[in-house]
């Protein structure tokens, strides 16, 4: 199976106590289930360029800067990803849901508890270890 590049949107609020995540449509893969915005990577195009495409689509925002978080691999059983994973703290514009998807301004802290894909396990963990960092060094 041809794997897909995705590229997510870990998308933080000032103080990084909040992340912005949207839901996933009923009809779409992983339908139903939260997720860090993004989508597929176009041919030739770099991880940097899809990020900023996708938010602006999806979202409506611009991003300014990005740090790169985690970039795993995930086999489902009717698709196979690599999701490459950015921090976003510094963007333009309010983010909102520009295609109808359910959009929301999460606590951290409660992040875990939403339903994601299962190739999200390990961004909460990378998030979690993230934060505790930030949060130590500030
Ligand atoms: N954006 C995003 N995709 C994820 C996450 N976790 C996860 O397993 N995925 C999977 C679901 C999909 O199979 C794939 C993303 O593809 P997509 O279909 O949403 O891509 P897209 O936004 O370009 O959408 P489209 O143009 O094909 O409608 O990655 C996540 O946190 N964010
Ligand atoms: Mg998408």
């Amino acid at each position: 199976m041809k794997r897909i590049q995705v590229v997510a949107a870990v998308i933080l609020s000032p103080c990084k106590e909040k992340v912005f995540l949207a839901r996933r449509k009923a009809n779409a893969h992983q339908g139903g289930l939260w997720e860090f915005p993004g989508g597929k990577r176009e041919t030739q195009e770099s991880a940097q360029a899809a990020l900023i495409r996708e938010l602006d689509e999806e979202l409506g925002i611009h991003v300014a800067s990005t740090e790169p978080l985690i970039l795993l691999q995930h086999d489902y059983s009717d698709k196979c990803i690599e999701l490459d994973v950015y921090i976003v703290n510094d963007f333009s514009g309010e983010p909102h849901g520009a295609e109808g998807q359910e959009v929301e301004w999460v606590s951290c802290k409660a992040i875990r508890e939403r339903d994601f894909p299962e190739a999200n396990r390990a961004i909460l963990d990378a998030l979690e270890d993230y934060l505790e960092l930030s949060n130590a060094s500030s």
